[in-house]
């Protein structure tokens, strides 16, 4: 798995690789630097062929001192370049000093200053070759400025920002969003964005098209949605070794999810000639009352789509016809709280070969609910709670403590808020310093005192086990799929957990792989799809990863 970083982390493998000799801190912000130029050329192959002109943006640490490598190989490369230094050249660090000393046998360094930006435009724009004109076929070629392209490189701050920026960088920062056009880099950070958490720490954050991060990326890349604009993220190998002991958290990817032939068909879970449907589980899920089934419905749909080898709806008796008249190979059972009436979820789950449960979606927050809720625990089987199980949970702290390791908890913001009033408020508290705590914090946080995994929906969707491991399942970057935001989606992904619970899958694992076919699907299906798309498309998908 990908291991994203913390600050604090990213610094501690560095002074370890420096301490052990195998490399100094100036050959790796040589690397750095060198990492960012190729990048560039290779997001813009178009800017290799000829010469053009950046503005670097130095901040006050080692951010600066990539900026002031970048600068200097791209004049090498024949550009010209306009390099700006906030903050005492100094007071910069010994690797960013250097590198200064070495920019300054080049060229200048402007200090950066409210208007020091529009300038530098007004001149870029002077020495610019328009290219509108005529082609051979009479039709007018509308680019402009191609001649001579502005690259705008940001390293201001990366790993080290701590603190809202003064007043006077603020206005730098806001002239710089009214240059931001088709190049401009963020080396290692959106320069005012938290490296942990995502969040905005400055005040006010520099825009960007590429991201350029350093051997390995950094856990706030992938949390929050402060960058949208980011749309090429690369990671430069800086080449040195580390392991860490620490904490980390995993980047979820395919190979991560041992969705490979031999992993999907191992563990019991594996469908050959000699296996029958009862060697692939039996899902119950629960259904609300009339006219709120559909939500259990595209649960269980989605359960039975991803290989459980039985799915059946559990349903009061008022919505069984409604419920029969929509469901085909899902099968049906009428279940009740248990107050008197006969097949009681307490009889309905003596039969054994059921092994997961999802109960939520549709359910509704009455006596009823609440009693299904309370029932299904006690028994300790592998359990998603979603939607009105967990407002119930979190109404009743009794029933939040019946939680066992077997549950799976899938809140999105607003459950997770009433849930963990106090780690909510934390999380949404405005960051005013750095680092500042993170949904992965508060997702560790949150499964710990659960006692269970808590799967944190979004596209920065965060996975947590009490013991404190992690994993982001991000529909960021490459992976967006915006259209996944529809009503239903989370009902389905609760479903091909609950699916994936009665295959065999150990809590932590079910929801992991979930969440990632969940987002693989949204984007087979594209802009357009329907809650009720989903679990149909999980055959194409798996389809496609060879399975
Ligand atoms: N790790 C690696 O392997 C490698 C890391 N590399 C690079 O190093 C970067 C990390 O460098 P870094 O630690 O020097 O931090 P950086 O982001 O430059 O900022 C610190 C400076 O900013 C200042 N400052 C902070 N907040 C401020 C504010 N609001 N307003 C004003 N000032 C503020 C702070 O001042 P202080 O708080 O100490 O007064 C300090 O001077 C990393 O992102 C990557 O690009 C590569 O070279 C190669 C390998
Ligand atoms: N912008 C987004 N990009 C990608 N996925 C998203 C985005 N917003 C929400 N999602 C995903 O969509 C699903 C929505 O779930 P939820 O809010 O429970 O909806 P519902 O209750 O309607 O089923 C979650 O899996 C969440 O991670
Ligand atoms: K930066």
């Amino acid at each position: 798995m990908t291991e994203l970083l913390t600050a604090a982390q990213m610094r501690a493998i560095e002074e370890a690789a420096i301490a052990s000799g195998e490399v100094t801190g100036l050959e790796l912000m040589e690397r750095a630097g060198r990492g960012v130029v190729e990048a560039i050329f290779e997001e813009w192959p178009e800017l290799a062929q000829t010469s053009h002109r950046a503005v670097v943006l130095c901040g006050p640490g080692n951010n600066g001192g990539d900026g002031f490598v970048v600068a200097r190989l791209l004049k090498e490369w024949g550009w010209e370049v306009e390099v700006f230094l906030y903050g005492d050249p100094e007071k910069l660090p010994p690797d960013a000093k250097v590198n200064y000393e070495r920019w300054g046998e080049k060229g200048e360094v402007a200090p950066l200053i409210p208007g020091s930006l529009d300038q530098s435009v007004d001149r870029g724009l002077e020495n610019a070759i328009y290219k509108d004109q005529y082609d051979a076929s009479g039709t007018w070629e509308s680019e402009t400025n191609i001649g001579q392209q502005t690259i705008f490189i940001d390293a201001l701050f990366g790993t080290g920002l701590k603190r809202r920026f003064e007043e006077d960088l603020l206005d730098v920062l806001k002239e710089w969003g009214d240059y931001c056009y088709e190049y401009a880099v963020a080396v290692d950070m959106p320069s005012g964005l938290c490296s942990d958490s995502g969040k905005c720490i400055g005040g006010h954050w520099v825009f960007s098209k590429l991201l350029v991060t350093f051997e390995t990326p950094k856990v706030g890349h992938f949390l929050g949605h402060n960058m949208y604009d980011i749309k090429s993220f690369k990671t430069v190998d800086l080449n040195f070794h580390w392991n860490t002991d620490a904490d980390t958290v995993g980047l979820l990817g395919y190979t991560d999810l041992q969705l490979d032939k031999d992993g999907w068909f191992d563990n019991g879970m594996q469908k050959t000639l000699r296996t029958h449907k009862y060697s692939h589980g039996h899902a119950l899920i629960f259904a609300g009352g009339p006219g709120k089934t559909g939500a259990a419905r595209l649960a269980a749909r989605g359960a039975l789509r991803i290989g459980a080898g039985l799915v059946t709806l559990g349903v009061p008796p008022s919505a069984q016809m409604e419920v029969a008249s929509q469901v085909t190979a899902i099968m049906l059972r009428r279940v009740t709280d248990g107050s008197g009436e006969v097949d009681g979820l307490d009889v309905t789950l003596r039969d054994d070969r059921i092994n997961a449960l999802c109960i939520g979606p549709g359910l509704g927050i009455g006596a009823r609910g609440e009693a299904l809720v309370k029932t299904t625990l006690e028994g300790k089987r592998a359990t998603v709670l979603d939607a009105d199980a967990l407002t119930l949970l979190a109404q009743d702290k009794a029933l939040f403590d019946c939680l066992h390791k077997n549950c799976v908890l899938t809140p999105h913001g607003g459950e997770f808020a009433r849930l963990f009033p106090d780690i909510a408020e934390k999380l949404n508290a405005p960051a005013t310093k750095g680092p500042a705590y993170s949904k992965v914090d508060a997702t560790r946080e949150a499964a710990k005192r659960a006692g269970c995994v808590v799967l944190f929906k979004g596209p920065d969707t965060v996975i947590a086990h009490p013991d404190g491991r992690c994993s982001i399942n991000s529909a960021q970057y490459e992976r967006a799929a915006p259209w996944l935001a529809t009503a239903g989606s989370g009902d389905v992904l609760a479903g091909f957990i609950t699916g994936l619970l009665a295959r065999g899958f150990d809590p932590m694992r079910a929801a992991e792989t979930a969440a990632w076919l969940h987002v693989e699907c949204a984007r087979s299906l594209g802009p357009g799809l329907i809650a009720e798309d989903l679990p149909e498309e999980l055959p194409k998908v798996f389809r496609d990863l060879g399975l």
